[in-house]
């Protein structure tokens, strides 16, 4: 029987043709992600399911998709997709990460543009037949600063449109190495840095626990007078409240956005304010971007259905079903190490050397790569998958090598991953142990031997007597339970380090109570996705 693939959201009829010329049973209803009951009465049906931002596929909705294989996403973000939730019952969730970015870039700076010149409202003046030549004075863009908050794909293309426009472009993008931003001709800043100086601020971050509300009021108060505000990557990135008052009180002369904190955005403290620009999220809507997203998803829906290959996951990385038998704990593994570094790591990295050993120097190890380093780029975006986290490491100009060996040793195989930023190294090796687990067997050189859980903390200190006992006491004084606790030093009285994975998230509060003893140099919280 052919596959049934369902497009739920609005997708540029290529899709359709695609998956008929495939040979699938295509059911376009491109209005149907809005309605989430009818959604999930009939979700059952189909063995793949084509969306763009509409659509919610939440753990609910997942658990009457009895036949569903793969999830594909015609752009970029995919917080519409619980990915947790898909991995648990084994559906890909695959993404096309490049095929709008120029789009996106090309309507923030349509948007930088529009609010410079108050287009909107006077185009809407004069359909009025009102000629009200004087009420709107503009800006002119040639020579003022543009601050790019996260210069990834989209932000680095809209770095060159401004050039071209003859601003001055910063950046604030604790990723970017100083190479890379040479490369494409801006100025690397600290975000205070940016808001003091910027005459238009555009962001192009994904939204993460980091960036949320990254344009805060308080930050919002250390902009210049006069700045404009452009927002065409995520709602929650700017306090939308606090820009609101801004505007008002004149500081911020105005703002132009495409996502809002809660979308479809019927109401928002922006809405109804002078000089304030917004689209409904039409960032990626161009007909060539459409086509080039519709076609890509189309092609990756069809091909991992009908040959189980696997494009742009971000779930599994591209191997064959055999592979993936032997290999699965191996890439969790990877996964993990790069997840702890990223975790780890908040300066920009320049190299990155994954070290295979025994066992694993045998096996695909373009796998076992892509996983280690969408681990560690996944602290920058959550959306990056495993095909595009080398590409997307490579053009940040990080150098990245393998090393094989076959040393004997206490494991039959390890990995061990070394990153290097532009101060320091830092390095982290785990094993699989014959139950199929994944463990961290060293950090910084030291020796641990540590199960990986949901949620972890990090601690180090001096090697001397009563720190466990203090650790220990604190966390279950605030009732953190430890499942595991692992010590390791590099010598006797020497730096130690603790690992431990408890049962529950701990506050910052608890966390705050562990630093003010005093006997901990890093206290630092880590969570792991191990579905
Ligand atoms: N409005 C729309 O229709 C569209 C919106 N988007 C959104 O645009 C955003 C950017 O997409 P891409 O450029 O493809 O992503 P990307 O991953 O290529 O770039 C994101 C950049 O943000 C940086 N970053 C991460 N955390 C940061 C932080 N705390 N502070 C400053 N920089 C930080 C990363 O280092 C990276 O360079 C995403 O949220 C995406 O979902 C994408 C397409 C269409
Ligand atoms: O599909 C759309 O219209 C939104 C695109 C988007 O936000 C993304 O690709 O992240």
């Amino acid at each position: 029987m052919a596959p049934k693939v369902l497009i739920s959201d609005e997708l540029s009829d290529a899709a359709v043709q695609i998956f008929r010329d495939r040979g699938i049973e295509v059911d376009f209803q491109p209005k149907l992600g809005k309605d989430k009951e009818k959604l999930a009465e009939i979700i059952g049906n189909y063995d793949g399911l084509a969306i763009r931002s509409a659509t919610k596929v939440t753990e609910k909705l997942l658990e009457n998709a009895t036949n569903l294989k793969v999830i594909g996403r015609a752009g970029i973000g995919v917080d519409n997709v619980d990915i947790p939730a898909a991995s648990q019952k084994g559906i890909i969730v695959m993404n096309t990460p490049f095929g709008n970015s120029i789009t996106t870039a090309e309507h923030a700076i349509a948007m930088m543009m529009a609010v410079a010149r108050q287009i909107p409202e006077a185009s809407a003046s004069t359909h009025a037949g009102k000629w009200e030549k004087s009420r709107f004075m503009g800006v002119e863009l040639t020579g003022k600063t543009l601050g790019v908050i996260g210069a990834g794909n989209i932000g680095s293309i809209v770095c060159d449109r401004a050039k071209g426009l003859k601003m001055k472009v910063v950046a604030y993008d604790p990723f970017l190495s100083e190479d890379r931003a040479l490369q494409i001709g801006v100025e690397k800043v600290e975000l205070d840095e940016l808001l003091a100086r910027a005459d238009f601020i555009t962001l192009h971050v994904p939204l993460t626990d980091a960036t949320r509300n990254i344009l805060s009021a308080e930050a919002i108060a250390k902009t210049k007078a006069g700045v404009r505000i452009i927002n065409c990557a995520r709602g929650g990135l700017v306090d939308e409240a606090a820009l609101a008052a801004a505007i008002k009180s004149g500081h911020v002369a105005g703002a132009a956005f495409d996502v809002f904190e809660v979308e479809p955005a019927t109401d928002s403290p922006l809405f109804n304010l002078p000089n304030v620009v917004c689209t409904p999220h039409l960032g990626a809507s161009t007909s060539e971007a459409q086509e080039n997203v519709a076609l890509q998803v189309a092609e990756q829906i069809s091909d991992y259905l009908l040959t189980g290959a696997v494009t742009n996951a971000l779930n599994m990385p591209s191997v064959t079903a055999e592979e993936a038998k032997v290999m699965g704990p191996w890439i969790k593994l990877s996964g993990h190490l790069g997840n702890f570094i990223g975790q780890m790591t908040d300066e920009p990295i320049v190299g990155i050397n994954i070290l295979f050993d025994g066992v694993a120097s045998k096996m695909n190890l373009k796998a076992l790569n892509s996983a280690v380093i969408a681990g560690i780029m996944r602290k920058f975006n959550p959306d990056t998958n495993l095909v595009s986290a080398p590409v997307i490491a490579k053009e940040r100009g990080i150098k990245i090598s393998t090393t094989q060996q076959d040393a004997t040793g206490t494991y039959e195989g390890y990995i061990k991953v070394t990153v290097t930023t532009e101060t320091r190294e830092r390095s982290v090796a785990g094993t699989v142990f014959s139950d199929g687990k994944p463990r961290f067997i060293q950090i910084k050189g030291i020796n641990v031997d540590a199960e990986i859980g949901a949620d972890m903390i990090y601690t180090t200190n001096k090697d001397v007597p009563g720190v466990i006992g203090t650790l220990g006491g604190v966390l279950g004084e605030n009732g953190v339970n430890i499942a595991n606790f692992t010590l390791g030093r590099a010598a006797e009285g020497g730096e130690a380090i603790a690992i431990l994975y408890v049962d529950s998230r701990p506050s910052e509060e608890v966390l705050d109570k562990v630093r003010a003893t005093g006997k901990f140099g890093q206290v630092k919280p880590m969570h792991f996705d191990v579905n």
